[in-house]
């Protein structure tokens, strides 16, 4: 029998999350709690939220809109069953053009800037699994919650032949310092939900998404009494280090990997990795 209690709870964790908020794209779903003026942004790019130039840009636009409208707080999640992103789209990567890949690797960098430095308290409520550049957007939230524990998450770049980039890297070494992020690297390693939660990687592991948003509330709740500037400023100077390397070095970076995919034996290899997972 549900208690009046429960029914409160579940009613004001439901019900406000009712204002549609357009993002500009069809791949992404934005909600704003009318009350608490906090956003719930969902990623449905079928079928596993690869994420393309599309894609990125849609949440670039999301972000800075979300920003712009004083949001109080964003929830990033997905609207694909059991995916919360499958990372970066690899046939972006795969035979691009100088031009196109110059343009994705752009995209991408703005996004993670974007997310990364945001004021705004951030929540990665992750439903899915959350390999590689899907595991890139949860580090960059403040705080991880993972919905169910059959789903993995972690760098798994060297398994394809590539390594993370460096602000991929140190992303990780601020949640779970260099020691395992060496050994969580080097080995391409994806975390299950119990190891990611035992190691730091992910806050919180819950049964269902209504907890995981009931999580969020608490999370946002700490905020209440603390001015906005003032977090704000504090999220800055602890993130500053990470952040100031990418801005410093954007177009070192976007050299670096125009260079490195472009390696015959780079593309060979996503070539024959693309293939395997269509064969699955
Ligand atoms: C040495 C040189 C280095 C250069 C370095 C410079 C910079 C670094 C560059 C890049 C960093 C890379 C970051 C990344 O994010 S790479 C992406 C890594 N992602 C993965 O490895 C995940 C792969 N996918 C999966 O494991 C599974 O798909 C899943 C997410 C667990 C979901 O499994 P499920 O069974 O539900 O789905 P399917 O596997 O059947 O997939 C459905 C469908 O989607 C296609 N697909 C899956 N993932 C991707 C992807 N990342 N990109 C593009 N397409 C993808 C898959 O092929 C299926 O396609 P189909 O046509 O068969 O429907």
């Amino acid at each position: 029998m549900t208690t009046v209690l429960q029914h409160v709870v579940r009613r004001s964790i439901l019900r406000p999350f009712a204002k549609s908020f357009s993002s500009g794209s069809p791949l992404v779903d934005v909600q704003v709690n009318d009350k608490t003026g906090v956003a719930i942004v969902k990623m449905g790019r079928a079928p596993v939220n690869g994420l393309n130039t599309e894609l990125l840009g849609a949440l670039n636009d999301t972000f800075d809109s979300l920003e712009k409208n004083k949001a109080t707080g964003m929830i990033l999640s997905s609207s694909i069953p059991n995916i919360y992103s499958a990372g970066l789209d690899i046939s972006e990567m795969y035979n691009g053009t100088p031009e196109n890949l110059t343009k994705f690797w752009n995209t991408l960098q703005s996004m993670w800037i974007n997310l990364y430095s945001t004021p705004l308290p951030t929540v990665a409520l992750i439903n899915g699994n959350a390999p590689a550049g899907g595991c890139l957007l949860a580090m960059s939230c403040e705080y991880r919650v993972m919905v169910g524990s059959k789903f993995v998450i972690g760098l798994n770049e060297t398994q394809l032949g590539l390594f993370a980039p460096k602000w991929f890297q140190d992303t990780m070494v601020s949640i779970i310092g260099p020691r395992q992020t060496e050994l969580a690297l080097t080995s391409g390693k994806l975390f299950s939900a119990q190891e990611a939660l035992k190691i730091g990687l992910i806050d919180e592991l819950v049964a269902s998404e209504e907890e995981a948003l009931a999580s969020s509330d608490k999370f946002f709740g700490l905020f209440k009494r603390i001015p906005g500037y003032a977090r704000g400023q504090t999220k800055n100077f602890v993130r500053a280090e990470v952040l100031d390397w990418l801005l410093k070095n954007r177009e070192h970076d976007t050299k670096v990997f125009l260079n490195s995919i472009q390696l015959p034996h780079v593309q060979k290899g996503l070539g024959l990795y693309l293939q395997s997972l269509k064969k699955k």
